[in-house]
């Protein structure tokens, strides 16, 4: 009798655990980049710990300000690559190999059953395996560091249940858009999400990742597929370790119940400056874009690359566009099936792998009252650039606006 979230803290904490208790659980893998390794480190130092609890259990990519774009975050990172060798950290990946949230599944840390936990919101992503993936802040971090465990309330789930197939060029960043708009930014807040359904199982571990991502876009603390074939096949030769896929009980119980047909959607657009701020395309007045940027760790996914490949293909861009891969092998792949050439020669920008502009550091701010069309998961007031206007979409539909300079419908290209 329980929840996936109820299940995972049973084990991790050595407790029957149930929704709302309090638990002191041992986590698997503990994650920082190198914007929030720099807090955590700092508090970990103060608690005069001499070593962390396992250095083959934290993993440390660089992703946010990559390479660095000043003296003073590369003095930053100089401190954090010092204390990551003092340490012996096992997983260290340093600038060029990714967005932290694609550098641990690729890397097999994301396996299901297992509780991760990262400094950064949007370690939900991890839930697309089937595992408890949740993120905290870096005093927390600095705890699990020192002793590989922290407090947690288990949280109440909600369960969202799509039916339906996706159509063509109507993607899983339209699924978790329309799904967001009908949950709001708040409708889960401190609740894990479980996802089931057609459209969940249909879709591949790349689109279930979209969708987990954006469950802290709702307030939830995880959002979780049940392990299935997909994940499997996605980690055979990848896991890092064995693992216990989890699953609800079917007499398991939900706070609340969605049920989702995707049927009949659209492209789904969110508009400045709220992410639950979501409209079908065909209620968008022509808006004209000013950037276009496709990737982050939402919708950076060969995929994602792909598909913007086909609908650029033949095609040119009439706005400045700019590709950020979310990982090296990301991007080795584009290369080698021929998409980074065929975005290329659509006269779009290939940045390196990383956030990139996503959160307004570099690679992409935008100016007072320009429009950027992003796939990424935030469209806050001010996140690219001060009075800025950003535009969530799906990667189809963010080139297919690349070509035409508004916001397009991409099944009319
Ligand atoms: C820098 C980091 C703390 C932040 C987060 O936690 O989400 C960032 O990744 C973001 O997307 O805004
Ligand atoms: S890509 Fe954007 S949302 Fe994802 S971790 Fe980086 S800054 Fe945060």
């Amino acid at each position: 009798m329980g929840t996936i979230s109820e299940k995972i803290f049973s084990r991790a904490s050595g407790q029957d655990a149930k929704a709302d208790d309090f638990v002191m659980a041992k986590v698997d893998y503990a994650m920082a980049h190198d914007g929030t390794s720099i807090l955590a480190v700092r508090a970990f130092k103060e608690m005069g710990v001499r070593s962390v609890w396992d250095p083959s259990r934290i993993v440390i990519p660089f992703d946010h300000l990559v390479p660095a774009n000043n003296e003073s975050t590369a003095s930053l990172q100089f401190d954090i690559r010092k204390w990551i060798s003092e340490q012996g950290i096992e997983h260290f990946y340093d600038v060029g190999n990714g967005i932290c949230h694609q550098v641990l599944p690729e890397q097999g840390f994301a396996l299901p059953g297992k509780l991760i936990v990262g400094a950064d919101s949007h370690s939900c992503t991890y839930g697309a395996f089937g595992a408890f993936g949740t993120g905290v802040g870096a005093t927390d971090m600095a705890e699990i560091f020192a002793a590989g465990e922290l407090w947690f309330k288990v949280p109440q789930t909600i369960k969202v249940t799509c039916q339906g197939s996706l159509g063509q060029y109507i993607t899983p960043k339209d699924l978790t858009l329309h799904i967001v708009g009908k949950v709001g930014a708040d409708g889960a807040t401190y609740k894990a999400m479980e996802f089931y359904g057609q459209t969940i199982s249909e879709l591949s571990m790349s689109g279930r990742m979209t969708l987990c991502n954006m469950a802290i876009e709702m307030g939830a603390k995880a959002g979780i597929v049940p392990a299935d074939k997909t994940t499997f096949d996605y980690l055979r030769g990848r896991a890092v370790e064995g693992y216990e896929p989890v699953y609800a009980d079917e007499d398991a119980s939900y706070v609340k119940e969605f049920i989702i047909n995707v049927s009949d959607l659209e492209p789904q657009v969110a508009l400045p400056h709220q992410v639950d701020n979501v409209v079908g395309i065909s209620e968008v007045p022509q808006t004209k874009v000013d950037q276009v940027f496709i990737g982050t760790c939402t919708n950076g996914r060969l995929e994602d690359l792909d598909l913007a490949a086909q609908v650029l293909k033949d095609e040119k861009v009439a706005v400045r566009t700019i590709i950020i891969p979310a990982s090296r092998e990301v991007m080795k792949e584009a290369s080698m099936n021929g998409t980074l050439a065929i975005l290329l020669e659509a006269g779009a920008t290939i940045g390196m792998p990383g956030c990139g502009p996503c959160l307004g550091g570099h690679m992409g701010v935008i100016a007072k009252d320009e429009v950027c069309l992003s796939t990424a998961n935030r469209n806050f007031r001010g996140r690219m650039g001060a009075g800025g206007l950003i535009y969530l979409v799906s990667p189809a539909t963010a080139a297919a606006s690349a070509i035409n300079g508004y916001i397009t419908d991409p099944r009319e290209i």
